[in-house]
C-alpha cells in the first residue's frame, strides 16, 4: 500500500519533508498541501502532483489523505493534531508536539477517546546513527547506572521572531526528549541559568542560556543552549556511569592540510547535520502506517512530557529557581 499524505506547514521542514517523501520514501507519497501562504504551498509541491487545498481542515478531510504531516509553527500544532486523531488518521506532528502541557494533554485525551495511538512526534534523535550507538551501550548497561549527562545545543544564529522562551520549547526540547529516551527516566526538575549574554543577539533574547536537570532516579544534566554561536551547528551528548563514559560520535568530515593549517568543516544546520536520521525516521513512519498499526517511534505521550519540562524550564528561566516538573506516572496506554 503506498500511504497517501496531507502536509500542514510548507515552510522550510515541510518542504524538506516533501521533498524527503517524494524522492526518498519508499511507499508514501504527498497527494495535498496547505500553508497560510498559498504561494508558498504551492511552490513547496510544484512539479510533484500534489494539489494545494486552503485549509488544514481540508487536508484532513480529504478522502485520498491516508495519513497527515504537520509542519507548522509550534503553537499551531495541537489544533491540527487534534483534529487529525477526532479524523481517526495517523498524525507525525514536528517538534513540539505542542507549546504548553495542557495542549499536550488534550492530545493524550482525545488518542485515549478514539482508544488507540495515532500520534508520532518528530523527535528524529533516536533515528540519528550516533545517539542510537549511544542508547545500545547504555541500555546494555555498558556504561553501569549513568549517573551524569553533559550536552551542547548550539545555532549559528536564529531569526528576530525566535525568543527566550523558545530556547526551551524549540531547542533543549531535543535533548529533553533523547535524555528522557538514552536514560531511560523522567526529567522531575529544571533550572535555568543565564550567563552573559553575547552582542550577537537580537535584544529581546536571553541567549546563551545554561539548563540543569534532575532525573527521576537522581541524575544531573547540564545543557547548555546557545544560539547565535555565529560558527556553526554543533550538537554534543555524552553521558557519564559508574563503570564508563560514552559520547556522542563527531560527523566525520574531511582533514585538509593547507597553508600551515589542519581544518576540518563545521556543519551549518541541522538539514545537514540530521538527513540520515530525518530519513529513517520517515520511512519507519511510512512503514509502520501503511501496516495499520500504531507506529514505534516517539508518540503523544513523548511529547506529553516533553512539554511538561519545558513549560518548568519557562517558569525557571522567569523565576531563576529550581521548578519541580510534577511529571506524573506514564499511563499504560502509552507503555
Ligand atoms: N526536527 C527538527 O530538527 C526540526 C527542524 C526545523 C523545524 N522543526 C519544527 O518544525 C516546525 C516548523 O519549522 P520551520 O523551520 O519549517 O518553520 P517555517 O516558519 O519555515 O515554516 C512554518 C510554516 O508553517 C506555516 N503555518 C503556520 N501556521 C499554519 C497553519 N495554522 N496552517 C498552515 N500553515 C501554517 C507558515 O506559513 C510557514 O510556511 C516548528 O515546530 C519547528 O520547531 C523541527
Ligand atoms: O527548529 C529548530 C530545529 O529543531 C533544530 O534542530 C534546532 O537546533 C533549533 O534550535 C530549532 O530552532
Amino acid at each position: 500500500m503506498t500511504v497517501r499524505v496531507g502536509v500542514i506547514g510548507t515552510g522550510w521542514i515541510g518542504g524538506e519533508h516533501i521533498r524527503r517523501i517524494t524522492d526518498r520514501v519508499g511507499g508514501a507519497e504527498v497527494v495535498a498541501v496547505t500553508d497560510i501562504d498559498a504561494d508558498r504551498a504551492a511552490r513547496a509541491v510544484a512539479g510533484t502532483g500534489a494539489r494545494v487545498l486552503a485549509t488544514g481542515e481540508e487536508v484532513i478531510a480529504a478522502e485520498d489523505v491516508d495519513a497527515v504531516v504537520v509542519t507548522s509553527w509550534g503553537p499551531a500544532h495541537a489544533e491540527s493534531v487534534l483534529a487529525a486523531v477526532a479524523a481517526g488518521k495517523p498524525v507525525f506532528c514536528e517538534k513540539p508536539l505542542a507549546t504548553s502541557a495542557e495542549d499536550a494533554q488534550r492530545i493524550l485525551d482525545a488518542e485515549a477517546r478514539h482508544g488507540a495511538r495515532l500520534v508520532q512526534v518528530g523527535f528524529m534523535r533516536r533515528y540519528d546513527t550516533g545517539y542510537r550507538q549511544m542508547k545500545e551501550v547504555v541500555s546494555a548497561g555498558g556504561i553501569g547506572t549513568p549517573l551524569m549527562a553533559h550536552c551542547v545545543h548550539r545555532n549559528p544564529t536564529v531569526p528576530e521572531s525566535y525568543h527566550s522562551e523558545m530556547a526551551s520549547q524549540d531547542t533543549a526540547v531535543h535533548e529533553i526528549d533523547v535524555l528522557r529516551w538514552l536514560l531511560d527516566d523522567e526529567i522531575s526538575s529544571v533550572q535555568v541559568l543565564t550567563p552573559r549574554p553575547t552582542g550577537k543577539r537580537f535584544e529581546h533574547l536571553r541567549d546563551p542560556q545554561m539548563l540543569l536537570f534532575e532525573m527521576v532516579g537522581g541524575a544531573r544534566v547540564d545543557l547548555e543552549v546557545f544560539v547565535n554561536c555565529q560558527y556553526g551547528y554543533e550538537i554534543g551528548c555524552e553521558v557519564v556511569g559508574e563503570e564508563g563514559t560514552v559520547r556522542l560520535p563527531e560527523v566525520p568530515g574531511a582533514v585538509v592540510r593547507s597553508a600551515a593549517r589542519t581544518s576540518t568543516p563545521v556543519l551549518q544546520d541541522w538539514v545537514q547535520r540530521f538527513a540520515g536520521a530525518f530519513d529513517a525516521e520517515f520511512q519507519s513512519w511510512a512503514d509502520e502506517v501503511a501496516a495499520g498499526t500504531p507506529t514505534t517511534g516517539p508518540n503523544a505521550w513523548d511529547g506529553y512530557a516533553a512539554a511538561v519540562v519545558t513549560d518548568a524550564a519557562v517558569r525557571a528561566l522567569h523565576s531563576g529557581g529550581v521548578v519541580e516538573t510534577g511529571i506524573k506516572e506514564r499511563p499504560a496506554f502509552y507503555a
